[in-house]
């Protein structure tokens, strides 16, 4: 898996992926950056009048929840079925899904009436769609879960790949399950940290071939990427700059270098 991971992050700045952000008002501009920084190029767009069209001129669609409205829903419905019909990725962020029933009805609705190539979240976030009891508070996890357990649940749910953040980061689908053990946790005390690696992994999709070597290759990236930066600034505002500026500066070699990562195959 080493040797495509490496391809795939190199592939990044000559493809540059245009990715359409349907993302929460908290992340937007941390997110377009963030974008920016890894050589893709992000759009944000969000009205029904022009999301299908928007979402078929992109080379990935992004839908997080994170400050949902009832016309947003509709957009990301309209945008996600325009992204399956030209049969590019979709990454699905839940986030707060299990605080509010409008977010676990939205979330529902999308999963169900669009084909979602992975789902990305925080453990909280991915217990509560899998089923299982989950600790959600506001947008954030609380509790010490089993991110391997969260998973292999949630991919037999869901029916998608989906990628568990938390102190280590858990990426399955049916065939195959990683965990990665890099990061820094002062990523949790910026906020949008996890929207911004959904878009990431959404940038990641859009270049490579499988849909779990390219969320661990995006995945792996973004945590070298904060472990560089935390060697830079390790209080949370200027860790946030740090951090941009590692994610434009981190390479294929650093990456192949500092990652610690442990693969299964076998089904799920
Ligand atoms: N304890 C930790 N140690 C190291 N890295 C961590 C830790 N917790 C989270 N991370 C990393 O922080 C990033 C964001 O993951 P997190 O699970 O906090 O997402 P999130 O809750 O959805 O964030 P947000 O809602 O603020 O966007 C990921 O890259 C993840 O690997
Ligand atoms: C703080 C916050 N509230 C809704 S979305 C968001 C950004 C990180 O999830
Ligand atoms: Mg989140």
């Amino acid at each position: 898996m080493k040797e495509e991971i490496g391809e795939i992050i190199e592939q990044i700045k000559v493809k540059q992926p245009l990715v359409h952000n349907i993302t929460n008002q908290v992340v937007m501009n941390f997110t377009a950056n963030g974008l920016y920084a890894i050589g893709a190029a992000p759009v944000m767009a969000n009205d029904v009048r022009e999301v299908a069209d928007m979402a078929s001129i992109a080379d990935a669609l992004l839908i997080n929840i994170g400050t949902l409205t009832i016309d947003q829903v509709e957009a990301m419905i309209l945008a996600g079925r325009s992204a399956n019909e030209k049969g590019i990725p979709v990454v699905f962020d839940p986030v707060g899904v299990g605080a509010t029933p409008f977010r676990n009805q939205a979330a529902e609705r999308i999963l169900n009436e669009v084909s979602i190539t992975l789902v990305r979240g925080n453990s909280g976030e991915i217990s509560q769609l899998a089923g299982m009891d989950a600790e959600v508070r506001g947008v954030d996890a609380t509790g010490n879960m089993d991110a391997v357990k969260i998973a292999k649940t949630a991919v037999r749910k869901l029916g998608t790949a989906v990628l568990v953040t938390g102190e280590q980061d858990v990426i399955a689908d049916q065939n195959a399950l990683a965990i990665l053990s890099n990061g820094t946790p002062l990523l949790t005390k910026v906020t949008g940290t996890g929207c911004l690696l959904s878009s990431v992994v959404a940038a990641f999709l859009a270049v490579g071939k499988e849909t779990v070597v390219s969320a661990v290759a995006a995945a792996s990236f973004y945590s070298v990427a904060a472990e560089f930066a935390v060697e830079k600034a390790d209080q949370p505002g200027s860790f946030q700059m740090a951090f941009l500026d590692a994610l434009s500066q981190t390479t294929s070699v650093h990456v192949l270098e500092k990652m610690q990562l442990e693969v299964q195959n076998h089904e799920i």
